[in-house]
């Protein structure tokens, strides 16, 4: 699921520049990252979308580790910064039970990433459009 929010909605200064955030969400080292994937390794891979490419890696989160989705933004999609800032700015302020969490984000030299809590259920898109799941609610 995302959310379909336009770089018009929301007002950065710069597209590299960090907007102001009220809820500020937890920022995260390429090397957290980068360890987590296995260095971006193919086989944490778990899909493609707008940014790029869907990882699902360990991270820890305090004492324990948890998994998490990490979205990495491939600067060659037709998504860029405007759109990955526009993301962060507006899923930060959300929660709410039937979306997903933003956990985070990365940016550190050329990696942006978004992290996102991992739904292992899979996309309600994926459900609907690729595994014909029946829902068993109206
Ligand atoms: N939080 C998540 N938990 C588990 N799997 C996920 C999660 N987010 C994404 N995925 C997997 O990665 C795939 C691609 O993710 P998704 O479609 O959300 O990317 P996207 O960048 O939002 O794409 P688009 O811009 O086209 O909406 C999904 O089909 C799903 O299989």
């Amino acid at each position: 699921m995302m959310l379909t929010g336009t770089a018009k909605d929301v007002k950065i200064s710069s597209p590299c520049t960090p907007p102001t955030l009220e809820q500020p969400c937890r920022r995260f080292s390429v090397a957290e990252l980068s360890s987590a994937t296995h260095n971006f390794d193919k086989r944490w891979c778990i899909g493609h979308g707008g940014f790029g490419m869907v990882y699902k890696g360990m991270i820890s989160n305090g004492p324990t580790k948890s998994i998490y989705v990490i979205k990495r933004l491939n600067f060659m999609s037709n998504q860029g910064a405007p759109e990955f800032w526009v993301e962060v700015k507006l899923l930060s302020r959300l929660r709410h039970c039937n979306l997903v969490h933003l956990i985070g984000y990365c940016n550190g030299g050329k990696e942006m990433a978004l992290v996102y809590e991992y739904m292992h259920n899979g996309s309600l898109f994926d459900h609907l459009h690729k595994k014909g799941t029946i829902l068993t609610w109206p």
